[in-house]
């Protein structure tokens, strides 16, 4: 398992062995062991989500508000997306600014968003399959979202050649400066 950091500490790339031959491929893609190694304590999961997006689906930029907070492991296990991680604790030296990568089917790139980040994706394949692990449940009630174009983030979203496709509640949520956001 190869682990890169990211221009945010906390935010890290997670890169599983494939072990290819004539049959296809085996990974672990989560092992709980190597991955609280890798971040360092022990991150309990209790979900595992599964969305599938058409290009240019943009979802996000969402969190989990306390007593809710979640912790997320992302990966796309068909298609491509561009994921973004934003730290969103007012506290933080790095509040407000964002990491984005590219995550696909073929390179196999996990990111784990800790609680206290938003989390969104936009959708560069014609389809995408998008999996991840929680460290709570959901919890509508706690959910919060930042706009995914808020210029005091400024997020650089790469073209995806179609209009972003957004949910209504995205499209109108908070800007960063008026959300309810963590201490
Ligand atoms: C996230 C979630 C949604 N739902 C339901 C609520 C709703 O009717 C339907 C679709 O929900 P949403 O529109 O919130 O789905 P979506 O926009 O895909 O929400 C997800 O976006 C990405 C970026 C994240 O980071 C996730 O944590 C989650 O917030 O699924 C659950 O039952 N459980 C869940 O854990």
């Amino acid at each position: 398992m190869k682990i890169t950091t990211t221009s945010l500490p906390e935010v890290l790339i997670i890169e599983p062995k494939v072990f290819g031959d004539a049959r296809g491929f085996f990974t672990e893609s989560w092992n709980e062991a190597s991955f609280n190694k890798a971040v360092g304590s022990e991150v309990r999961f209790v979900q595992d989500n599964h969305s599938r997006s058409a290009r240019g689906v943009l979802r996000g930029l969402h969190f989990q508000l306390p007593p809710h907070t979640q912790g997320k492991l992302v990966r796309v296990v068909s298609g491509a997306v561009f994921d973004v991680a934003v730290d969103i604790r007012r506290s933080s030296p790095n509040f407000g600014r964002w990491e984005g990568v590219e995550l696909s089917a073929e390179n196999q790139r996990q990111l784990w968003v800790p609680p206290g980040f938003a989390h969104g994706f936009l959708v560069l394949s014609e389809t995408a399959d998008f999996l991840y692990k929680t460290t709570d449940y959901y919890a509508p009630q706690c959910e919060g979202a930042v706009r995914w174009d808020d210029p005091a983030i400024g997020i650089e979203w790469p073209d995806t050649g179609v209009p972003a496709l957004l949910a209504d509640k995205d499209a109108r949520a908070a800007l960063l400066a008026e959300a309810r956001l963590f201490d």
